[in-house]
């Protein structure tokens, strides 16, 4: 007997379809010990954000074929280890974004309006008509962080609602935000604008702390901050201190850092200006119909053996050529992400070059995976080989497929990809060694020979003698080790690119010493 067990609150709609193919059992509120010891008995898991889907549960779970978060965030499971496993992990990326939208803008309303405190005070037998005076939205200006499904939405709205809106996602084409009737700012700018900001961005390691105290120093001190993003993108502490001490005039807070919230965290203790609520973002009926049945629909179709239209962690193809081309999508994935980094976000357009024995494999997942690599840098885990197309065709980039089977340069053949972006254009080519190894063969036209690794630098420079020791004396004295090094040229003492495998990523304030160099003309880390 096919069996799901359902861990979390779910919509009925998501229920009645899972009962067509399989035994459902409802057990919300598991310890991560019950779970454990229970999930060896179900080929299907569905959850919200409140189940942890550990390494450790996904070992024990023997016969687990699927699982399907009913939401968008799959940050409670461990998908590298389902991946591993061999358990497809599905979402469902736009059920919850009007609801999470509409959370946003009904949290920048109540805030405006003091809502929530005058409530209190007036049930608690007061008459406050002075103290809750507020402000309106209109003709104030608007600054959304991320420019995604649901800061589109938010923007929209708050143009219709009179407001002048401006946005910063480095990952959004000048056209989109034109579209949106949003001016695209700096960070900074827009922290320093804006009457009011609402995030709406992944956490990545590069979100972590974003709005830290000196960026919330720089706020109005009439501004006001919404978060229905993700927690950890703020610094509670520095949030609590900058309403308490009235830096900024106030903020509403959705989602934070551990949930559920600690009975003891400082923003518990800020009673007026700020608005908690408990993740409710995409707590309505309507969304969480639509992400029920989004993925109940996914986890049925997964256990009747077809393809799920909204996988986390494998691409829509047959398993055969799935495992065909792992090396070659693998490789297409590395010099996405490796493109992205050196054309710093905005890509415009992408060409997708099939070289030699290349130009034999079929395009569109190679293509699809090239993508996947380029938008991981601004998506993270939530792009992936189903969204990857239409995620890139709403940024704004066109793509290109290119095959040119008569190319001899590697006997397995090669693939290239070229970017356009408003910083200039670019290119990089690797090929898969018959020891199936990936090797980066081109950069920007000049050819190298680099296996990729996690922490790389990639410089542009003038050949000259004595660039390459003043690089290795920098890194050395800010204890950045070199794995290996390398230097493609085409002409002797001409531009030349060199690209160094390091065993420590580089800090930020090195990047600008190494700028300075003379005859460096651009250095980029690249993180793989
Ligand atoms: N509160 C809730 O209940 C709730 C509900 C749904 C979604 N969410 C969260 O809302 C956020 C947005 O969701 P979405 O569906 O719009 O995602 P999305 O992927 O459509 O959009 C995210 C946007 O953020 C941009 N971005 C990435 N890194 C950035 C950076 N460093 N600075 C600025 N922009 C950056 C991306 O380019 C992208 O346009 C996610 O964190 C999601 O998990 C919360
Ligand atoms: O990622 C999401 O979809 C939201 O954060 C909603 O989470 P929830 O399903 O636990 O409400």
């Amino acid at each position: 007997m096919t069996k799901v067990l359902v861990s979390d609150p779910i919509d009925q709609a998501g229920i009645d379809i899972l009962s067509q193919v399989a035994q459902v059992d409802v057990r919300t509120g598991l310890s991560p010990e019950q779970l454990v010891g229970c999930i060896g008995d179900y080929d299907g898991l569905m959850i919200r954000s409140g189940t942890q889907v550990t390494a450790e549960v996904i070992e024990a779970a023997a016969r687990l074929r699927i699982i399907g978060r009913a939401g968008v965030g799959v940050d409670n499971v461990d998908v590298p280890a389902a991946t591993r496993r061999g358990v497809i992990v599905v979402n469902s990326p736009e059920g919850n974004t009007i609801a999470a939208a509409e959370h946003a803008l009904a949290l920048m309303l109540s805030l405006s309006r003091h809502v929530p405190h005058a409530h209190a005070s007036t049930m608690a037998g007061g008459w406050d008509r002075k103290t809750y005076v507020g402000n309106e939205l209109y003709k104030k200006t608007l600054g959304v962080v991320g420019l995604g499904k649901i800061g589109s939405h938010v923007a929209r709205v708050a143009r219709a609602l009179g407001m002048d809106v401006a946005a910063y996602d480095p990952f959004i084409s000048a056209e989109r935000a034109q579209l949106l009737q949003v001016r695209l700012l700096p960070l900074p700018q827009l922290f320093a604008e804006a009457d009011y900001v609402s995030l709406h961005l992944p956490r990545t390691p590069d979100t972590e702390n974003l709005v830290n105290a000196a960026l919330l120093a720089t706020m109005k001190p009439t501004a006001r901050l919404v978060n229905c993003a993700r927690g950890g993108i703020i610094d509670e502490q520095a949030l609590a201190d900058a309403v308490e001490n009235r830096v900024i005039a106030g903020a509403a807070i959705d989602v934070y850092a551990k949930e559920p919230l600690a009975a003891d965290s400082p923003l518990r203790l800020v009673k007026e200006r700020l608005i908690l609520t408990p993740h409710l973002g995409a707590s309505t009926e309507e969304a969480q119909e639509n992400v029920a049945i989004d993925v109940a629909e996914q986890i049925r179709d997964v256990l009747l053996g077809l393809p799920a239209r909204s996988a986390v962690n494998i691409p829509g193809l047959t398993p055969e050529v799935m495992e065909l081309l792992k090396p070659h999508l693998q490789l297409a994935e590395t010099l996405g992400l490796l493109l992205s980094q050196l054309a710093g976000g905005q890509i415009s357009e992408l060409e997708v070059r099939l070289q030699g024995e290349f130009a034999s494999h079929p395009a569109q997942p190679l293509v699809v995976a090239a993508l996947k690599g380029i938008l991981s840098a601004a998506l993270g885990d939530s792009i992936n080989y189903v969204n990857a197309s239409l995620e890139a065709k709403e940024r704004g980039i066109h793509v290109l497929e290119v095959k040119d089977d008569a190319s001899r340069d590697f006997a397995g053949g090669s693939l290239q990809l070229s970017s356009r972006s408003p910083r200039g254009n670019h290119s990089v080519t690797g090929a898969v060694f018959t020891d199936g190894e990936l090797r980066v063969t081109t950069i920007d036209e000049f050819p190298v020979n680099v296996t990729p690794s996690r922490h790389m630098l990639f410089t542009r420079h003038r050949d000259m003698p004595g660039i390459i020791g003043q690089l290795g004396s920098l890194l050395g004295e800010h204890n950045v080790n070199i794995a290996s090094m390398q230097v493609g040229r085409r002409i002797v003492r001409g531009d030349a690119v060199m690209v160094l495998s390091l065993d420590d990523p580089i800090p930020p304030s090195l990047l600008a010493v190494i700028h300075d160099i003379n005859g460096i003309q651009a250095a980029h880390p690249v993180t793989l």
